[in-house]
């Protein structure tokens, strides 16, 4: 299986701090990849780093052979933003419809997305009214609606009830079985048994790029939280001796 990102020796800092420290991992094209770690620690700064839009200290990010950002890859990656980006004075088929047309799409592409996210009913519903889970997920229609070969979605399911939050996983599955390659962050962990492969990170340090199993056999648990705590707990005793060993 080829990679659809690879990172190497990313450092990446935000005002006067270091955020990202020396970040080395990998997304498997085809795959469903969870980017998951606590608020604040630095999720977003790494998929910014991945679509081109976050600058960089040292280290390469190179996305579906091609450097991050660079001009062959602007119709082939999709971005959801935590910050909604639609058109509030446009309905939910005409936003999705907007952004379909962008990539020479129709209406019925359009349609698809809409439905595929939840809204049909709500469809000619003009965005503004929506409540903020449905903003949501409208953004998340028009993100999807191209079908990008990588899509890359910060926190697409934050807000949603379990039902619908069911329903978008099992479509993120979908779309990665029909060709594409997800990164879907959250800092629920319950959320990382879903994913096919994980990046935890934590205070900006990667502590586990592998599947969930591979997280459960080596954290020793069945619960995924309970993993991350151990592999957190695990390499802050790593630090503390070589802290000691320089000492
Ligand atoms: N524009 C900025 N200037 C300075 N520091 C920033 C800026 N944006 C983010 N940071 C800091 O960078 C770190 C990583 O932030 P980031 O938004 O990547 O985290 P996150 O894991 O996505 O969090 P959340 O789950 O809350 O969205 C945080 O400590 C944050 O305060």
């Amino acid at each position: 299986m080829t990679n659809a990102i690879e990172v190497e020796h990313l450092v990446i800092a935000r005002g006067k701090r270091r955020v990202l420290h020396d970040f080395t991992c990998s997304v498997p094209s085809g795959s469903v990849t969870g980017l998951l770690g606590p608020s604040g620690s630095g999720k977003t700064t790494f998929m910014r780093a991945v679509v081109g839009v976050q600058q960089i200290v040292s280290g390469t990010v190179t996305v579906l052979g091609h450097p991050a950002g660079s001009k062959p890859l602007r119709d082939k990656v999709g971005y959801l933003t935590q910050a909604p980006s639609v058109y509030a004075d446009l309905t939910v088929k005409e936003n999705a419809r907007y952004f379909a047309s962008l990539y020479g799409l129709g209406a019925a592409e359009a349609d698809a997305a809409v439905s595929d996210v939840g809204l049909s009913q709500a469809k000619d519903q003009l965005v503004g009214t929506l409540s903020g889970g449905q903003r949501a997920r409208a953004s998340l229609a028009c993100a999807i609606v191209s079908k990008p070969q990588l899509l890359v979605l910060d926190e697409p399911t934050v807000g949603q009830d379990p039902v619908l939050r069911n329903e978008l996983w099992q479509r993120f599955h979908a779309l990665a079985k029909a060709g594409s390659t997800l990164l879907v962050s959250s800092h629920v962990m319950d959320e990382a048994g879903r994913c096919d492969r994980l990046l935890l990170i934590r205070e900006g340090l990667l502590i586990a790029d592998e599947s969930p199993a591979a997280v459960r056999e080596r954290a020793g648990t069945d619960d995924l939280e309970e993993a991350f705590l151990r592999l957190v707990q695990a390499q802050e005793s790593v630090q503390e001796s070589d802290k000691e060993k320089v000492a």
